[in-house]
């Protein structure tokens, strides 16, 4: 991997799993959500995975329409590369989660390597009180979705966005996504250096016991040698550990109120920066150094 002891901190800064009466820290509006992106990168995060929201309700909104209000603010106050989601929900079609980055054409944009249940359910547990009525229906009826992306799905989005140079970061939720992943390098449909985001966590997807950490990255390098960037997402309460264990082997770390909104057991992350600081200093305590946008745009061989 190159510039061994360079880590790419990525920041998810709202995402679109956790609703508003989760956390009053959890960005929806335009002006919060650039405020927050500004201040993730001045944090350290050299990469923004950005989604977006009805101002009003919180609710996932993928029109391009909504991203408007808020990149180009973004793109102002930083030079961190812009990361646009192609997930938008679980429930969207996929016609609706490709538009963001086929419009706005950026230098990354997540795609979802292979369809999974995305239980979120389970959440319900733990809030009774919300503000909004879609945010406990939009929970519950997890029990019964599949987040689709079948290999039509994938293909659609790659061919979509080929053409803009857009980089992708390949989100695989279990050891069959980065099957998937080689599947799609050998039709030569994505090029080196992949960009592979390991997702544990997620119920549905792989765990986050050490063993799923360490099977993931012994596949990866069996499957790509040094054809990948690895980087990896804990979600919830398993953030910190995952991120600094991959740290540890070579990996590179995803942050962000869209992955957990929490900075500490019990303590909700009052923005997204604190993530980021705190996973600077957990990288600096290991003796790594946090990449600069340009060291990732190095690393990822980013477009600019
Ligand atoms: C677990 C994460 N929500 C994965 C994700 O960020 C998906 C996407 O936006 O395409
Ligand atoms: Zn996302």
């Amino acid at each position: 991997m190159a510039q061994r002891n360079k880590v790419i901190i990525t920041c998810a800064v709202t995402g679109a799993i956790h609703t508003p009466s989760m956390s009053e820290y959890l960005p929806i509006t335009a002006d919060e959500i650039v405020e927050q992106a500004i201040g993730a990168a001045a944090a350290g995060a050299s990469v923004l995975h950005l989604h977006a929201r009805n101002p009003v309700t919180g609710q996932p909104d993928q029109t391009p329409e909504a991203f408007r209000p808020f990149l180009p603010k973004i793109k102002a106050g930083t030079d961190a590369a812009i990361n646009i989601t192609t997930g938008g929900s679980p429930y969207m079609r996929v016609d609706e989660r490709v538009k963001p980055a086929a419009v706005f054409k950026p230098e990354v944009a997540s795609l979802n390597m292979g369809s999974i249940n995305f239980g979120l359910f389970h959440l319900l547990d733990r809030y009774q009180e919300f503000k909004h009525d879609w945010e406990p229906e939009f929970l519950a009826a997890t029990k019964d979705l599949v987040f689709r992306n079948s290999f039509q799905d994938i293909e659609y989005i790659l061919s979509t966005c080929y053409e803009n140079g857009t980089r992708f970061e390949f989100e695989c939720y279990d050891i069959a996504h980065l099957y998937n992943v080689k599947h799609f390098l050998d039709r030569g449909l994505v090029k080196p250096p992949l960009f592979i985001q390991s997702v544990f966590g997620i119920l549905g997807g792989i765990g986050t016991h050490p063993e799923d950490v360490m099977h993931m990255k012994r596949t990866a390098d069996r499957l790509f040698g040094d054809a990948y960037r690895w980087s990896v997402l804990g979600a919830g309460a398993s953030q910190f550990r995952i991120a600094a264990m991959a740290a540890s082997m070579g990996g590179n770390v995803r942050v962000g109120l869209e992955d957990s909104l929490w900075l500490g057991p019990g303590e909700l992350a009052p923005d997204n920066a604190s993530q980021v600081d705190k996973m600077r200093q957990v990288l600096e305590g290991l003796g790594y150094e946090v990449a600069t946008p340009a060291e990732a745009r190095e690393i990822l061989e980013l477009k600019g």
